[in-house]
């Protein structure tokens, strides 16, 4: 009988149609456990001609064990056949997708790079295909720095940009009365990417209106479904949700190592979840965390923006609520990406908003009500202090309460917070609380004419934006009147690229930024 190796070519040849056979019924189970049969077979007989055998039967049961959601076992066998010889070029392509899908980019790098290098495999289209791609997501990873601008451009059309992980120099504190937050560690600009992550779990509905309750609690059980399977799953994902507030103002939060959120390896340790999942726990944590794409500090880019959509993301889930926030998010498929919505210093935390704060303080603390918090940020306590101070100012605000002469009234706002004296920071707060009121002026042609000499728009809209952030409608309005009589020069072009970067952030070109503003603007 003829033999390769020490084994017999007619058991080989057996073993070999059985597996095709496996492969092409897609049985993992049986198409694994024939590999461990053949690998125990070789290992009986450790002759140096069985290798070959051993290191090809090792890297088809890592396919298998991929194929069955077993990362590990399918990275420890190829480790064990690259220990056997190290320029097997399928198990380096095998091992280095592994690592890929596992968001560790460089050692994945390192995988396609090696069989880049060698003669038998450095040709191979796919290969090119993997390494382009590991490349990319590696710099993302590393520097958070996007470009969507194609994606933009095109409408759009085909896949959804691949992201990759990444998180900015950010740091999980202790956060006085608000429990824990997240804070910057390096002064960042507007527009800067502070984390990109995809969802634990998303779920998506079309519904009919905003107020079909039944369309919402189904999509709200799916939502918990799905993040129960998951958690079932992967025990890092429940350790990770176990980290998050459950909203019991009781129990003292732990500030957690920023090292949990990083992908890593830890993650293939232990898949299936030993003890019992704590549904209810499970629950109040979403009931907290759970954000909704379709948000006013939220723009959804492509095609699911005609969606409504509610998801869990783990680190954004430690930002906290401010009136005059400083972070926006937008949604790419199941990707948020947190930027700066202004500038932000080293030590400042990093705060979102959870409702609209281009409103007077009386609507924000009665929004604030349903969130089951007091919001004491430093805007509701100055503005509370500066509306106690000044007789004047408190009479405008109940002049708009009334919604009575609104050009008349935002004209003797501006007069009176000359007088009062408002420093320039408590007047960005209160511009944006009336927002409404300024934005109103410059709603149509007309009123614009009317009001535009004696306010100026675009230093409005910068002084808002400096202290409570970009936001798409303030750079919407901005838009529509410099292309209505805009004087256009290049410091006033310069200052809507800075208002734009911090309402979508640095993801695309100034080109794409356009034509994303435009479409807005026609819609
Ligand atoms: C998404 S979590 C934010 C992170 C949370 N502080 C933590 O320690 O995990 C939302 C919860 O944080 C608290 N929170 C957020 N913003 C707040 C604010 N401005 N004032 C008081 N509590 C706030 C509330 O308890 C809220 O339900």
């Amino acid at each position: 009988m003829e033999m390769q190796g020490g084994l017999e070519e007619e058991v080989l040849q057996q073993i070999r149609s059985r597996a095709t056979a496996l492969l092409l019924k897609e049985d993992w189970v049986q198409y694994t456990n024939l590999y461990t049969h053949l690998i125990s077979l070789c290992n009986r007989d450790d002759s140096s001609s069985n290798h070959k055998t051993l290191v090809s039967a090792l890297s088809n049961r890592a396919d298998g064990w991929s194929r069955l959601h077993n990362p590990a076992a399918a990275l420890k066998d190829c480790d064990l056949a690259l220990s056997i010889d190290p320029g097997h070029v399928k198990t380096l392509i095998s091992k280095g997708k592994i690592l890929l899908e596992r968001g560790q980019y460089g050692p994945a790098l390192e995988c396609f790079r090696k069989v880049k290098s060698l003669s038998n495999g450095g040709s191979n289209a796919m290969v090119q295909v993997l390494l382009k791609k590991c490349r990319n997501l590696e710099a993302i990873s590393r520097t958070g720095l996007v470009d969507l601008s194609e994606w933009v451009l095109c409408g759009f059309a085909g896949k959804v940009p691949e992201l990759a992980e990444f998180m900015g120099p950010l740091e999980v504190r202790k956060s006085g009365h608000t429990g824990r937050g997240l804070f910057l560690t390096k002064n960042v600009d507007a527009g800067s990417i502070l984390i990109i992550t995809n969802a634990v779990a998303t779920c998506r509905g079309i519904l009919s209106n905003k107020s079909d309750e039944r369309g919402q609690m189904v999509m709200w059980k799916n939502f918990v479904d799905k993040i129960l399977g998951t958690v079932e799953n992967c025990e890092k994902t429940l350790d990770l949700i176990h980290k998050l507030s459950n909203g019991d103002s009781d129990t003292e939060l732990e500030v957690p190592d920023m090292g949990v959120f990083k992908p890593d390896l830890g993650l293939f340790t232990s898949d299936k979840v030993t003890t019992e999942v704590d549904v209810g726990h499970v629950l109040k944590v979403l009931d907290v965390n759970s954000l909704t794409e379709e948000s006013v500090s939220a723009k959804v880019l492509g095609l699911n923006s005609g969606c409504q959509a509610v998801g869990l993301w783990i680190l954004p889930s430690f930002v906290n609520h401010s009136c005059n926030p400083n972070a926006r998010r937008i949604h790419v498929g199941d990707w948020l990406i947190l930027h700066a919505s202004r500038d932000i210093k080293a030590g400042e935390e990093v705060t979102s908003a959870y409702f609209d704060v281009l409103r007077p303080l009386p609507d924000r603390q009665e929004s604030v009500k349903t969130w089951g918090f007091d919001c004491k940020c430093e805007r509701c306590r100055i503005e509370e202090k500066v509306f106690g101070l000044f007789k004047e100012l408190r009479e405008i605000e109940y002049g708009f309460a009334k919604g009575s002469d609104l050009g008349g009234l935002v004209i003797k706002l501006e007069e009176a917070m000359r007088r009062c004296p408002v420093k320039e920071r408590e007047k960005g707060y209160i511009r944006a609380s009336f927002w409404d009121a300024y934005s109103s002026l410059f709603g149509s042609e007309r009123s614009a004419r009317k009001w535009g000499r004696k306010i100026e728009l675009v230093q409005v809209a910068q002084s808002i934006f400096e202290t409570v952030g970009a936001d798409e409608r303030i750079l919407k309005l901005v838009t529509s009147r410099l292309k209505n009589g805009g004087n256009g020069n290049l410091n006033e072009m310069e200052r809507v690229m800075r208002l734009a970067r911090g309402t979508y952030g640095k993801v695309m070109r100034k080109q794409a930024v356009k034509a994303l503003i435009e479409a807005k603007l026609a819609v």
